[in-house]
């Protein structure tokens, strides 16, 4: 892992990282792996794309989209790298990554797309909707999360590289909780997005 032959890009293209989350909120975790994949696969950008309706998630309480996004950019505004995308947020509906690559593409057309995916979600995708064809729109790059085993079983072969990140055991829902019981999360997540929560007394139950 890591040393993984990195794939190569189509001539003249711009190599465009993906990286999509419910982000409720964004955390270390999050931005730690975007920034390890970007050195790795020589990204030229990152795009976090926070969902609209999260259809998996849909049993749990998920925080209005705009807050959601407006922590994102927080997060992300110091990195010139890094940009965030409001296209799951304002297509409607429940988010299928088939809509946001497709979206993607077709305002991208000088770029190929690098999907970027935490073990946990990379060991979900084939529940995902029209799996088989994802893989068909961007190459998918799935990084290490203390408590998931990373693996590429049953997924197309050369469709997926499977890369090891530093292990930042944080979880949204574990900062969902802290702030609920009053617990920091400094340093959890960026400085900007503390206050954001703060401000907005998200996750105060
Ligand atoms: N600590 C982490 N290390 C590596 N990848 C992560 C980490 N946290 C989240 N990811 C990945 O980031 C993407 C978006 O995750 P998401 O926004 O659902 O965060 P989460 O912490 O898993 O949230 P929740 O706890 O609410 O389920 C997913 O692909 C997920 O696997
Ligand atoms: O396409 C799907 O059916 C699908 C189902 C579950 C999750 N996803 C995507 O996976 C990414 C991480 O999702 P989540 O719910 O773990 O925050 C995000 O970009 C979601 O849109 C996509």
């Amino acid at each position: 892992m890591g040393q993984q032959e990195v794939p190569t890009t189509g001539r003249g293209k711009r190599r465009l990282g993906v990286m999509g989350g419910t982000f409720d909120p964004i955390h270390h975790g999050h931005l730690v792996a975007a920034s390890e994949v970007a050195a790795l696969f020589h990204l030229d950008e990152v795009v976090f794309v926070p969902t609209g309706q999260p259809w998996q998630k849909g049993h749990k309480a998920v925080s209005p989209a705009e807050d959601r996004y407006l922590m994102t950019v927080i997060a992300t505004a110091s990195n010139p790298q890094f940009s965030v995308s409001r296209i799951d947020i304002d297509r409607g509906g429940p988010t299928y990554t088939i809509d946001t690559l497709r979206d993607l593409r077709a305002l991208n057309t000088d770029s190929d797309l690098f999907f970027i995916t935490g073990a946990d979600a990379l060991s979900q995708i084939l529940t995902w909707r029209d799996a088989e064809e994802l893989f068909s729109l961007a190459h998918f790059i799935g990084v290490t999360r203390p408590g998931h085993d990373l693996t590429d079983d049953g997924l197309p072969k050369g469709g997926v590289s499977l890369v090891e990140v530093p292990a930042l055991a944080i979880s949204s829902t574990d900062c969902r909780a802290r702030v609920a019981q009053g617990d920091p999360v400094w340093y959890l997540v960026p400085d900007g997005v503390v206050r954001y929560i703060d401000k907005r007394q998200l996750y105060r139950g």
